[in-house]
């Protein structure tokens, strides 16, 4: 991508149908169904006008859960990734469609023959998101796959990566276009032939999200993309800097991985319109409920007895995993040190429980008029901290409407985005090497 210096590097857009939680304002009229397949359509075709490079679907396989009951502040459900992908390729021409679907839950054959499916049906876009998934309690729908330790969840979806590549190779191959490919390791014991012709991106792209060491060297040996959390011009600076190193280490060159940090945006006329908005979008997002479910999550314990408008608990965290909030993909990894800086934020703020969980919680990422956040934009690309963008919205499904009516056209005009689609698969719209 980019080439020389003196070229504007282009930014990668994804458009991410936003999933169950409250980063979606559900209380907001213009926000509708996160079932129905106009709402799926709708956000598809945003993506597309705006010259999006793909529309992205993350998963969740059990419904959340808050002490025990399903947590349902929010939405709950969500229909099957690769069904409504395929549905959304007759509704699309060019946008890419990418669908999150576990390592540790799937079988290989089988998902290697729905992405290459995909694939053909949509004329050589599809994307696999390959999760390993982070909750134990998922697992329990699983019986047969079961759950399994952080360590051996990546060595499971690196066997499990080889293995689909190796059928969407195997295709168009051999005596009646396709040859044996046969994986026997700790994980798998398969020998089959693909029932399909080759794809027509060969190999569908591969996504990677999951942030440990273990994680980004998974994404490091064998994605073309990474979605990150590291959406700061810092932060992520740090984090492509430690992927391409580790890109580099395994022998690959470090443009053909992208990396594409999640973030959420607020636009207005002038910037203090942008900040007053973004302001409003966050506590509509932190109701005083969903403050205390959070800091619940935190601490480990009941709070439903703390005034969300009031000050902190005054209590140490339970440390040890109560399962007091499951099925949920971002868990604070530390909760005493994470409890000891809420403390000092919030004494030196004079934050309520509210207040701190809307300042830690859900600040957005770009937020200013159309012309900052095109600069921003570009800047974060030039300078190295991504490749591009996944952009959350705060309203489904019209919540893309006036990024790509306001600040699409000046990404355009600086060169920074496509005016058209130029390749003829997402491979090559996204500038990876073939598959
Ligand atoms: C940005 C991001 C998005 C993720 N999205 C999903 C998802 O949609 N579904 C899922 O099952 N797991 C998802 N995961 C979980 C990861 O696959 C992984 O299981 C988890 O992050 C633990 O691995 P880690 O310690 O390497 O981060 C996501 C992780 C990250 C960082």
């Amino acid at each position: 991508m980019g080439g020389s210096d003196s070229e504007v590097r282009q930014v990668r857009l994804v458009a991410h149908f936003p999933g169950v939680n409250n980063t979606t304002v559900w209380s907001d009229p213009a926000s509708l169904s996160q079932i129905d397949f106009s709402s799926f359509e709708q956000l598809a075709r945003t993506a597309e006008r705006g010259r999006f490079d793909y529309f992205f679907l993350a998963e969740g396989l059990r419904l959340r859960e808050h002490q025990g009951q399903i947590h349902d502040l929010d939405v709950v459900g969500r229909p099957d990734t690769l069904t409504v992908l395929a549905a959304l390729a007759s509704v699309t021409e060019h946008l890419g469609l990418a669908g999150t679907l576990s390592a540790t839950y799937n079988e290989p054959y089988e998902l290697a023959r729905q992405l290459a499916s995909l694939d053909h049906l949509s004329g050589g876009r599809a994307a696999w998101n390959a999760v390993t998934s982070s909750d134990a309690f998922t697992g329990e729908n699983f019986r047969r796959g079961g759950y399994l330790d952080h360590a051996d969840r990546y060595e499971r979806a690196a066997s499990f990566v080889r293995a689909v590549r190796g059928f969407w190779d195997a295709a168009g191959e051999g005596d009646g276009g396709a040859r044996t490919a046969r994986y026997h390791d700790r994980f798998f014991d398969i020998e089959a032939r693909p029932t399909l012709p080759r794809a027509p991106q060969g190999r569908p792209v591969v996504i990677q999200a999951g942030d440990s060491p273990q994680g980004r060297d998974f994404a490091a040996a064998s994605a073309d993309v990474i979605f990150s959390r590291h959406g700061g011009f810092e932060e992520g600076k740090a984090f492509y800097a430690d992927v391409k190193r580790r890109v580099r280490a395994h022998g690959r060159d470090p443009e053909s991985l992208l990396i594409m940090p999640g973030v959420t945006y607020t636009v207005g006329d002038t910037a203090a319109e942008a900040d007053e908005k973004a302001l409003h979008v966050r506590y509509q997002q932190v109701s005083g409920q969903t403050a205390i479910r959070f800091a619940e999550s935190v601490w480990g314990r009941d709070l439903s007895d703390h005034d969300p408008e009031g000050p902190l608990p005054d209590l140490d965290p339970v440390v040890e995993d109560t399962g007091i909030t499951r099925g949920r993909t971002r868990l604070v990894r530390d909760p005493v040190a994470t409890v000891r800086e809420w403390r000092e934020l919030a004494e030196a703020k004079r934050l309520s429980i509210r207040d701190l969980v809307v300042e830690v919680s859900a600040r957005q990422t770009f937020v200013g008029t159309p012309e900052s956040v095109a600069a921003d934009i570009v800047t974060h690309v030039r300078e190295r901290a991504s490749d591009g963008f996944v952009l959350v919205p705060h309203i489904t499904p019209g919540g893309l409407d006036d990024f790509v009516d306001r600040v699409v056209p000046l990404l355009q005009e600086r060169g920074a985005l496509r005016a058209e689609y130029t390749g003829a698969t997402l491979r090559e719209n996204l500038g990876l090497p073939p598959g």
